[in-house]
């Protein structure tokens, strides 16, 4: 299995006189974890409810596996979409979500959801409605993995999760995504700590799309460089800086936009250079400062 690929289309979303999604268009590439990356209410979760055939679009077209999956029993039994109150039963003991889970879902796997609950060390015996927060989206986690849906879609999963949780949920999603490839969207605020899970990503912002392509692409829109200080302000003179560090004598700064002539100025000037990293791009491509429209970065044009 590698999983449903998605193609949208056009894609407007709307809910009475606010638009939520906008004229969406980009591919989610099959057996691929992609991030969905938006600040809050830019329609990653109304993107998601229409991809898990949760709510109907207004307009513009969605093919998930090659088909619609509005009222599409068999695009539907292959998606699961796990949201921030984690789309469990509450008010049935952990035990017997398991239970329907495994009548309900082909795929899903109950032998690694017993071990991702003991990794979170939650009581079976529980009724979801009686854990803490954290615990509530720790068992959501639990179902998103065990249920191996071809198409797996995580929404902001992690809320309440303390930092520990979350790193072991991290690394039981690549572990479980590497043994068994499928399609997975994680949306999350946290770019950072998801970056390395990444091999595509989207960015939203107002209901459109900013960005699309592998994080590879994306990262190459720009460069950290690091050295001493007088050398890194002498080679980002004039250019876009969108995050500086300085740790003593030391700097680094990330500047969105390349030259050909950078390898060979950095190396003359005894700088180091790197990829920019997604937060940094995320807060360049979504800042809007004093209300003037987003950033233009045009990397989708890479698909
Ligand atoms: N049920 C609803 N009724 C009316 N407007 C809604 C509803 N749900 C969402 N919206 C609006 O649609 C837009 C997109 O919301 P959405 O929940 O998809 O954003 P999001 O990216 O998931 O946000 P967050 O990161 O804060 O969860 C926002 O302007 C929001 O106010």
């Amino acid at each position: 299995m590698t999983g449903f690929g998605v193609e949208v289309r056009d894609l407007t979303a709307r809910y009475g006189s606010t638009t939520a999604l906008d004229g969406v268009s980009f591919d989610l590439r099959p057996g691929v974890i992609t991030g969905l990356l938006g600040r809050n209410g830019s329609g990653k979760t109304t993107f998601l409810s229409v991809l898990a055939a949760f709510r109907r679009r207004n307009g513009g077209t969605v093919l998930v596996d090659g088909e619609d999956p509005w009222e599409n029993p068999r695009v539907m039994g292959g998606t699961c979409l796990i949201r921030e109150s984690g789309d469990v039963i509450l008010d049935e003991a952990i035990t017997e979500n398991l239970a329907f889970l495994e009548q309900r879902r082909p795929t899903f796997d109950r032998a690694t959801a017993e071990a991702l609950l003991d990794r979170f060390e939650l009581d079976p015996a529980k009724r979801p409605d009686r854990l803490s927060r954290g615990q509530r989206s720790a068992f959501g986690v639990v179902v998103g993995i065990a249920t191996r849906a071809p198409l797996t879609l995580l929404d902001e999963v992690h809320l309440g999760m303390d930092a520990p949780a979350r790193y072991a949920f991290y690394d039981a999603l690549l572990a479980d995504w590497i043994e068994h490839p499928r399609t997975i969207v994680l949306s999350s605020h946290l770019i950072g700590e998801v970056e390395r899970l990444l091999e595509d990503v989207v960015v939203i912002d107002r209901g459109t799309v900013l960005a699309a392509a592998d994080a590879t692409t994306l990262r190459e829109q720009g460069r950290t460089v690091t050295g001493p200080v007088d050398a890194v302000e002498a080679f980002v003179a004039g250019r876009r800086v969108v995050a500086r560090q300085t740790l003593g004598r030391t700097a680094q700064a990330t500047v969105i936009g390349t030259e050909p002539d950078d390898e060979a100025r950095a190396r003359a000037a005894g700088l180091e250079l790197g990829a920019v990293g997604l937060q940094d791009l995320f807060v360049h491509l979504t800042d809007r400062g004093a209300g003037e429209p987003a950033a233009a970065l045009t990397p989708q044009e890479s698909r």
